[in-house]
Order: structure tokens, then sequence, then C-alpha cells
């Protein structure tokens, strides 16, 4: 890979000490955090790495891809890129005894969800008395915990760092309040090197997440700093980041054919979204990319879903018939667990009889519910979640559940299912009973997640099970102890094709295409109920996903939608 730098990504590759390196997307700054971690491998000694710490796993395996591109496959072992959690997890499990003599032990974010929704006080609260009282350590307070132990422990953080000498730490800009303490306390015997645009702040709707943190870092570190400023090194021909800062500033757009406006009207707006993603496609493939990825973007996980739907069904379009595309959703991984557990019990069916069978299964279709409930409370998951709690309890009383998804599953258990011993196929087999109700179509979306080739671990584990019982004894079980892992560890696979997530996860990705998707009635990206006029917030969101596009992005909005800029003084605008 041909890489030259500017001046001033030289001075910031020589720099020796505390570096911030700020700039605008693209522009290299992760780039030049891998440098520089290539120059500090050499300089270590055995058993040492550079620690790379991020925010979510997915960004994790884009900075493992990247990795790729810069540093040998030497090198790589010396590089440890974890995400907060992982990397706290590590020091709790290890060492967490030290804070109050009790074996550390775990609580995962689907149970925390759901214990936390069960919780009367304050949850807040609650969890630092798990973790005191109990060393019970929930997902949410990893960095908070692990930060505490840091700091009463000298000798563990000598140790800690000692391993880790030089510590990159990503988007600093949305760093939260317990990793900004954990930053602290590892910068006491590690150099850190810190990454930032002011401009990506888009989580910091969190009460926690301080827009003033780059300053507090400044104050507290006094780094040598270097702005990559608007350098564009992702769409360099492209007036793709032109596009995304005017949308940011408010200001006029400029005039181009890397990003265009699509606008739809009610009866073809489905239509519409699945021709601009089809479109896109094309348009890469004829660029002469043979395998285009393409991100399509929306501002909630339940318009998310929605467009999943669109792209999932025939359309035609302007006399052209188009073909459900296939597609992979970048879900909410709790309620993909939640859905992966109601397969899991499926695939135990043959080993119980038809009423536990049958009831299990409702109960984990039941915790589905109660999961999607604790995310986003609603009183029709509630109301679902009761209804097929009810039905389990009916089942159970050798009654005949009252909703038709209910008793279409109990149907199905009594019909019996053969597995063959292939996981693959007994998983599909087990997924397609979820299709003997449109009731159960969400359900059955969330679990239509790439099992085995994003988690080749599930495969694996239920496989060996069936070797060596000829069943799939404790599925759930397996299921869930792989997908926890799977949290925490990143596999290192190019996003390729279409890619659906929401606008906040397509955060530090890079894609060929992007399509921004606007909802008619959900989805909208000004809404005054969340936020005042000019919408600083979400423009600045709308920039982070419009440059993740190395070469094209399509906007879908109802023709309804307001205009994208209105500068003050135009008319019609706020100002
Ligand atoms: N100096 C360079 N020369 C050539 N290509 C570069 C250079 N720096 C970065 N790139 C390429 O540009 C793209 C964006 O780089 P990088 O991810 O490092 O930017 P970033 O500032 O971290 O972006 P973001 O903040 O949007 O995540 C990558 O594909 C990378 O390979």
């Amino acid at each position: 890979m041909n890489i030259i730098l500017s001046d001033v990504g030289l001075s910031a590759l020589e720099a020796d000490g505390t570096v911030l390196v700020t700039g605008g997307p693209g522009s290299g700054k992760t780039t030049l955090a891998l440098l520089k971690a290539q120059r500090q491998i050499a300089a270590l000694e055995g058993g040492q790495e550079v620690l790379f710490l991020s925010f979510s796993r997915a960004a994790v395996r884009q900075v493992l891809l990247r990795c790729k591109d810069i540093l040998t496959a030497k090198e790589r072992k010396q590089i440890a890129v974890r995400t907060y959690h992982a990397f706290c997890m590590d020091i709790l499990r290890s060492h967490g005894r030290l804070l109050n003599g009790r074996h550390p032990t775990i609580l995962f974010p689907g149970p925390e969800r759901l214990a936390k929704a069960k919780h009367e006080g304050d949850w807040a609260i609650e969890v630092q008395r798990l973790a005191v009282e109990d060393g019970r350590y929930a997902f949410s307070t990893f960095a908070d915990r692990a930060a505490d132990l840091l700091a009463r422990s000298s000798s563990l953080r000598e140790l800690i760092s000692e391993m880790y000498p030089i510590v990159i730490v990503d988007e600093f800009q949305d760093t939260d309040d317990a990793q900004w303490a954990l930053v602290q306390q590892l910068a006491l015997n590690s150099t850190l090197v810190t990454l930032a645009d002011p401009d990506q702040r888009i989580f910091d709707y969190q009460a926690d997440i301080d827009p003033r943190r780059l300053d507090q870092y400044r104050a507290t570190f006094t780094p040598k700093e270097f702005d990559f400023g608007g350098a564009n090194h992702r769409s360099p021909n492209a007036s793709i980041l032109s596009f995304a800062d005017a949308v940011m500033a408010n200001e006029t757009l400029p005039t181009t054919s890397d990003v265009k406006q699509l606008s739809t009207y009610p009866r073809n707006h489905e239509a519409s979204v699945h021709a601009a993603v089809t479109w896109m496609l094309s348009q890469l493939r004829k660029a002469g990319i043979e395998h285009p990825s393409v991100a399509v973007l929306g501002r909630s996980n339940g318009y998310v879903s929605d467009i999943s739907l669109m792209l999932g069904k025939e359309h035609t379009y302007n006399q052209h018939l188009l073909k459900p595309l296939e597609h992979h959703v970048v879900r909410d991984a709790e309620l993909t667990a939640a859905a992966a557990q109601v397969v899991a019990s499926i695939l135990e069916w043959p080993l119980h009889d038809v009423t536990s069978a049958a009831a299990t299964t409702l109960d984990c279709i039941a915790d589905f519910y109660d999961m999607k409930n604790a995310e986003h409370p609603s009183n029709s998951a509630q109301n679902i979640a009761a209804s097929y709690r009810a039905a389990a309890s009916n089942v159970r009383a050798g009654k005949e559940p009252r909703s038709g998804a209910a008793k279409a599953v109990k149907r199905a258990c009594e019909a019996g299912l053969a597995f063959r011993g292939d996981a693959i196929a007994d998983w599909l087999t087990a997924r397609a009973v979820l299709e003997s109700s449109d009731k159960l179509a969400e359900l059955l979306t969330a679990a239509r997640f790439r099992l085995f080739r994003a988690t080749d671990e599930i495969g694996g584990r239920l496989a060996a099970q069936w070797a060596e019982t000829g069943t799939y004894q404790g599925a759930r079980i397996i299921v869930q102890r792989a997908l926890n892992l799977g949290k925490l560890l990143a596999t290192e696979t190019e996003p390729r094709g279409v890619v659906l997530m929401t606008l906040h996860k397509s955060k530090g990705k890079e894609f060929d295409g992007v399509v921004i998707v606007e909802g008619q009635y959900a989805g909208a990206f000004f809404n005054e109920k969340r936020e005042r006029p000019p919408f600083a917030a979400t423009r600045r969101l709308l920039r982070v996903g419009i440059t993740r596009a190395r070469h094209q992005v399509v906007l879908v909005r109802p023709s309804t939608a307001p205009p994208l800029t209105l500068p003050p003084g135009t008319e019609g605008s706020a100002a």
C-alpha cells in the first residue's frame, strides 16, 4: 500500500512522548497510529505489545484489517487491538480479587439488561453494590471498576504498563468518564498516542461523554499535537467530504455527482430505496470494483429493520423488476443473542416431551420481547412478552395457547423435527419453525444473522456436541457462551456486499458506497422532538455516515422532508 505522509504526518510519526493527532474523516489518523506502532514494535522487548484501545468490536475489526495493510504478520503479533470492554474484563477477571477478595464473575450485557429492567431502584447503585459486595462485574461498569483497580494497585498498574508501554486511544472525542479515568491510570506509566476528531462526536447525548474531553486531555497531559485538518485519503478524488462538511455546517451544498439525493413519494418509497441500493452496486461494479461493499444506513435500529424488509421483497421501479437483495444486518447484539436462544431451544426439542419443549421455546420467545422492551420500553413489546409467557404456562398446564403464533410453535413441536447432525443445516431447520406464523417475522429477522460465518465458534461447538451425544443437548448454553465470547472478540472479515446498520454504528468504518435512507414516518433526520434546529448533533452524525464512502453516496429522502441544509438567512431557516 502506497502511503505518503505529509510534513505534519512525518512530524507526528517521529514525535516522542504523549501525542494527540486530530483530523477530519479519512485524514489518516488510524493509519498514522499504526505506522507509529510499527516503529515502536521494533523497540519492544519480548512479551511487550502495543495496546490499541477502541470502542466497539466493529471498530476493532476495522483496525485489524488496516493492520494487515501496514504491519507484517510478525509485527501484528505485537499489537493488541482491543475494545475497552475486553481489555477491562481481562483485568477484572485476572485481578478483580484484589478489590474485595472475591472470585470475580461477569454479568454479561444481555442478563444485565434484563436485570436492569426488573430492578426497581437505581441501577447505577445496584451495579456498584454487585461489584463491591459480590465481586460480580456488570458490563456497564467494567471501565469504571478496572480504573479503580489500577488506581488502588500501583504494582498492577506497573505490570500492565510493562506489558503495554505504548497505548493508542482511538476516537477519543467519544470517551466516557470511566474510560477517561482508565486512560489516565494507564498514562501514569505508559505513553499515550491519542486520535480524535471533535466533529465526529456522536455519542455526546450520553451524560458521561463530556464535549470538553479533548480540552481535559490537553490540560492533563500537554501532549504534542498534530492536526491533519481536512486531509482526505478515503475519497481523495470525490467531493464527498466537502458535501459532508456543508451538511454539518448547515451551509450551501456543493454540486457534485459523488453525492446524489433521491426524493421519494409514499407510493414508491420502498421501491426507491431498493433501486438506490441496486444502482449503487451496479455503479461501483461499472467502476471496476469486483466485490463492492455498500453500507445502507438508517437513523434507528427499528428503521434499519424496515429497510431490511424493503430489500427482501421484489419491487418494480421505473418498469424494472428488482429482485430481493441479499444483505447482512448489523444488529443489536443482545436481541440477536435472544433470538438465537429461541432457535437453540428448538434444537433441543427432540430431547424433551412436547409439553416442556414447546413451553421452553415459548418462554424463550417471551425473553426475546423482554429484551426488546428492556432496550426500548414499549407497551407492545411488554404485552407480547406477557402473552408468550402466558402461552408457555398454558402449554405446561395442558391447555391450548391462545395466540396463533404460539399455537403454530406448539404444532411444529408436536409434528417433531428430525436433525441430521449437520449443525448448519439443522440450525436452518430449527430456524424455519419461525416461518410458521407471520407474527414471528420480527423474531425471524433477528435470528437471521450469519451465524456460522460470523461465529464459527457456535457451529463448531454444536457439531462437537452432536458428535459426542448424537443430540444438541445444552444448545442454549452452548450458544449463549459462544455469543458472550463473540461479544468481546472480533474477527477480521472484510465488509462485502450490502450491509445495513444505524448511522451511529457506521462510525470508524469504510465502504465503497453508502446509501443513507430517511423514513417517511420513522427514522426522520431532523426531529424537533429530539433536538432543536439547526440540529447540530444530527448534522455531525450525517457527516460521519456520508464520509464512510470511498466513491459514492446516495441520500434517499421523502419528498416532504426539509432540505438538508438551510443556511441562516435563507427562507425557512431557523436563524
Ligand atoms: N498517507 C496516506 N496515504 C495514502 N492513503 C492513506 C493515507 N492515510 C490514510 N490513507 C487511507 O485513507 C483511508 C482513511 O484512513 P484512516 O482510516 O487512517 O483515516 P481516519 O482519519 O482514521 O478516518 P476516520 O476518522 O474517518 O475513521 C484508509 O483507506 C487509508 O488506507
